[in-house]
């Protein structure tokens, strides 16, 4: 399913758009919208060992598709049935070590709170890696063509962000 929603704070605003995956899902097709992605939410419940697990795949696949720098925020969901534990502490956890991101310990059944703290993370996130990428030093200028004299450093910025956009549409449909 994909979801849009416009999340408004107090600086600006986004529109995001919200891939809810399955668990069965081919893996062609996980790629697929692994390479879309933006950022990415592993979520898994505590009182279900086969959600853990999935989330242990995704996480594998993430690093395989996109390395390190695609912004993952790891929510373990249900944290009011902890008496169904099924996945430990140590191991979701380790899980955090390994991705190397943000943990959040929610339960949506008893409010909006933790889905909100969890989708502002992952914005600062996202943020945070598309100003690194835009700030990246960009390829070298060949000055011998007419027309090519050196442009501003905007100039290249907007460029790159108009081009992430339109890869992202073109890749969603
Ligand atoms: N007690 C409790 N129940 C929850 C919580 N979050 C979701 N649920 C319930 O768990 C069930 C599954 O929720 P979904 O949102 O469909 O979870 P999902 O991971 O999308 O499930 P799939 O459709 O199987 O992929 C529903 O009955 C929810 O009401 C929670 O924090 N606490």
């Amino acid at each position: 399913m994909l979801y849009t929603h416009k999340m408004v704070g107090s600086r600006d605003e986004v529109n995001l758009e919200i891939l809810d995956t399955a668990f069965d899902m081919p893996s062609e097709t996980l790629e697929k919208h692994v390479k879309w992605a933006d950022g990415c939410l592993l979520i898994y419940s505590v009182t279900d060992k086969d959600s853990f697990q999935a989330a242990c795949t995704l996480k594998d696949c993430l690093f395989q598709l996109r390395g390190p720098d695609l912004p993952v925020v790891l929510v373990s969901n249900k944290h009011d049935l902890l008496t169904a534990r099924a996945v430990t502490e140590d191991e979701g956890a380790n899980l955090e070590g390994e991705l190397d991101c943000p943990r959040f310990q929610i339960s949506v059944a008893e409010g909006q709170e933790g889905v909100t703290q969890v989708m502002e993370e992952l914005l600062v996130l996202i943020k945070r890696e598309l100003v690194k990428s835009l700030s990246a030093p960009q390829p070298a200028q060949d000055t011998s063509v007419p027309g090519m004299e050196k442009k501003s450093r905007l100039y290249y910025m907007k460029k790159a962000f108009k081009k992430r956009v339109v890869r992202s549409r073109s890749d969603t449909f």
